[in-house]
């Protein structure tokens, strides 16, 4: 397994910028009439909380993908829960699938395909996903770990002087 190098720690506040700035640009699309919001968990609850209350979307609808077994690993990507039949009519059209980001674009591919015609938005976005998303706020390079802040925890920081004495 190799390491992303880079880190982009995003807060709680970073995140709630970034969503919005998604919901800003989702609005404009589709003049904002948007039927369903789907989705992807877990990552994605946390925007799509965001977005549905920015658009005013009431019907929410999840489906469960999980692929990253620990930290940075991913492993066979499993479908937990599938989409509900009555939102998959007309394949998707005017759904809006939420997602925290894509990465190597797996995930973003299987779900793509459930709804074809379906909007699909993330926050974040690396250069392998980004062919697959609509709309997103920020591109990170592919060798960057986002660390979201439902991941994270305060710990103690070394002072700076620590590394730098002779
Ligand atoms: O573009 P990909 O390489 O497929 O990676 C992106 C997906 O990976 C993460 O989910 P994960 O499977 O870790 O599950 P989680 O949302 O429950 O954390 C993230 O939330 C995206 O859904
Ligand atoms: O960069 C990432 N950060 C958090 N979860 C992820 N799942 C895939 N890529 C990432
Ligand atoms: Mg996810």
């Amino acid at each position: 397994m190799s390491l992303p190098e880079k880190a982009f720690p995003v807060s709680w506040d970073q995140f709630h910028r970034d969503a919005r700035a998604l919901a800003w640009r989702l609005a404009g699309n589709n003049k904002g009439q948007w039927k369903a919001i789907v989705c992807i968990t877990r990552g994605g609850l946390v925007p799509a909380a965001i977005i549905s209350r920015e658009l005013g979307i009431r019907i929410i609808e999840s489906v469960c993908v999980a692929s990253y077994h620990d930290y940075a690993n991913q492993g066979q990507l499993q479908v937990l829960k599938e989409i509900t039949p009555a939102l998959l009519a007309d394949e998707g059209a005017g759904v809006l699938i939420i997602d925290d980001l894509t990465d190597t674009g797996k995930t973003a591919g299987i779900v793509r395909a459930m709804m074809p015609k379906a909007h699909f938005a993330t926050v974040y976005a690396k250069p392998k996903g980004r062919p697959l998303v609509d709309t997103f706020v920020t591109e990170v390079s592919q060798d960057t770990w986002i660390y979201f802040p439902w991941d994270m925890g305060f710990t103690y920081q070394k002072p700076i002087a620590d590394d730098h004495a002779g």
